[in-house]
């Protein structure tokens, strides 16, 4: 019998890597010069929070719909913020270097897929951020998977 592809969330190697991930790359926000402003107000658990999004995004459990306010809370934290093409970048810098800080697989199908969704899911934060933003047709979590490179096709 074929053996199921692993999930994302469990190539990664589950919610303590996904935390340690997010822990490292706030570590790092707070001190930088270009995103500080933007997350001075954050909580102490916002990592912890990210990183259950983002463990729900590779197909984990869904912790935060169930738990943390689903996707509506997500775009409401976006809302309004007027991220700029340089917070972005930086954003986007910081979390490749924290995914190679804490050791996050480093095979070229994982990476791929990674910097896909980070790719994505930062613009679309972008754009929701802007004051003329529509309204988000999409109300739920979106869920990533290994798009055209899965382990085992190299
Ligand atoms: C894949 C990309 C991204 C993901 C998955 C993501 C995820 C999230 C989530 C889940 C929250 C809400 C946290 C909670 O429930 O407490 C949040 C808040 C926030 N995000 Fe993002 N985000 C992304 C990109 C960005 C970018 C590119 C920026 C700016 C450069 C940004 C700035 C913020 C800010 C300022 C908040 C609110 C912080 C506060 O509570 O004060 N995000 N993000």
């Amino acid at each position: 019998m074929a053996e199921k592809t692993p999930t994302l969330y469990e190539w990664a190697g589950g919610i303590e890597a996904l935390e340690r991930l997010t822990e490292e790359f706030y570590k790092h926000v707070r001190e930088d010069e270009l995103l500080a402003p933007l997350f001075e107000h954050m909580t102490d658990d916002h990592p912890q929070h990210v990183a259950a999004w983002l463990g729900e995004v590779f197909g984990g459990p869904a912790v935060y719909t169930e738990q943390l306010g689903g996707f509506k809370r997500m775009i409401r934290s976006h809302r309004g913020r007027s991220i700029r093409p340089e917070q972005r970048t930086r954003w986007v810098q910081l979390m490749t270097e924290a995914a190679d800080t804490v050791g996050l697989p480093s095979d070229p199908e994982f990476r791929s897929a990674f910097m896909s969704y980070i790719e994505w899911g930062s613009r679309r934060a972008m754009a929701n951020s802007q004051p003329d933003a529509p309204p988000s047709r999409r109300e739920t979590v979106p869920i990533w998977g290994w798009g055209e490179a899965p382990p085992g096709t190299a």
